[in-house]
């Protein structure tokens, strides 16, 4: 078992996961009831001792973070919370799993090892090259763990929920956001925007068609209702400002504990909504973006303005209210290398 060692720890010294046989990996329980089971380094599950009322109860939450290795913060909130539940100051309400996906690039402070993790799910391991390297290995494992996961629970009205945490290699004017993976033309859900505003996520960019996330996966395959959240800046391990990520880490603690969050009536004028216009793909190895490193997250250019060469091709923005969102020069070709957003009113939205 795993005895009193820091499950990170335990996760970082097993960086592409444990044997089948391990006896790490048999079900024990805590002293109060609540219900450990170790599936993988880094795959940890929590069942509540008793049934709990239904409408609490019945929530399936997974909190996954290192999906890139060099994005601390939550990192250190998944710890914090591993341990509070395993030491008992923080009781369980509602299953919860938590996945530490790639201790191997935590280990080397990069944001991966071979292959950015956050393009590899909804089966894209295994296509082109196939599962021809541990990130492609890893990838596929943690999609069988979530289908377990969600699967397992007991029967009757459940809801599944998924914050995938992230933190921003730049700036960013909305210092936290969310991404809202596509959803086929189902409606936005207030409650969902509203219980991100309470982690201190109240910029919401709606993704407008299918990506290989971790996000958009739990949405696809399991009608999750799932998140990518940049909580923030990119800082290695102990430099993060404790205070940015109180209203986070306390509510996590609420959804874990069951605790009723009080999120009051729907407020639109609460809430930053961007759409998606464009994602720019890096096709050729001479690919340059037109500003400079320090520009933030969410700036936006007047149109007209080049913001970046793709071999011969020039990338003018299109339209007033055009901002930039996760520009990176080094994606592998073919990869995005740039989103481009527009601010909406929120009164446009299909909100139920
Ligand atoms: O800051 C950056 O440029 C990247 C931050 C990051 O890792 N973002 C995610 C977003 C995933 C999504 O679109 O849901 C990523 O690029 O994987
Ligand atoms: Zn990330």
């Amino acid at each position: 078992m795993l005895n009193n060692e820091n499950f990170l720890q335990f996760t970082r010294a097993n960086e592409w996961g444990i044997e089948s046989n391990a006896d790490v990996l048999s079900a024990t329980s805590l002293d109060n009831g609540v219900g450990v089971e170790v599936w993988d380094s880094g795959v940890i599950v929590f069942t509540p001792a008793n049934s709990t009322p239904a409408t609490k109860g019945s929530l399936d939450l997974v909190l996954s973070c290192a999906v890139h290795g060099d994005e601390t913060a939550p990192i250190e909130i998944c710890d914090e919370l591993i341990e509070a539940i395993r030491e008992q100051s923080l009781t369980p309400a509602v299953r919860v799993m938590f996945i530490i996906a790639n201790p191997a690039a935590i280990n080397i402070g990069k944001r991966f090892v071979d292959e950015n993790m956050n393009r590899l799910f909804s089966g894209a391991h295994s296509e082109g090259e196939g599962l021809s390297n541990n990130e492609r290995v890893r990838a596929k494992a943690i999609e069988g763990y979530v289908q377990r996961f969600f699967e397992q629970a007991p029967a009757g009205e459940r809801q599944r929920l998924h914050y995938d945490m992230h933190t921003a290699i730049r700036d960013s004017q909305h210092e936290k956001f969310a991404v809202y993976p596509f959803t086929h033309g189902k409606p936005y859900k207030k409650a969902q925007l509203q219980l991100l505003a309470a982690m201190g996520v109240d910029t919401v960019l709606l993704h407008e068609g299918p990506t290989t996330t971790f996000s958009y996966f739990s949405v696809r395959q399991f009608d999750a209702d799932a998140f990518t959240l940049e909580l923030g800046k990119v800082r290695p391990f102990g430099e993060n400002p404790v205070e940015n990520f109180a209203a986070c880490r306390s509510t996590l603690r609420q959804l874990i504990a069951g605790q009723d969050l009080a999120l009051g009536e729907f407020d639109p004028a609460r809430h930053h909504i961007y759409q998606v216009l464009r994602s720019i793909n890096r096709t050729q190895q001479d690919f340059e973006l037109n500003f400079a490193d320090d520009v933030a997250n969410f700036t936006e250019f007047e149109p007209g303005y080049v913001l970046a060469r793709d071999g011969d091709k020039a990338y003018p923005v299109l339209e007033k209210g055009e901002a930039i969102i996760f520009p990176n020069a080094k994606v592998a070709l073919g990869q995005r290398a740039l989103i481009t957003v527009k601010e909406i009113d929120p009164g446009q939205l299909n909100l139920v």
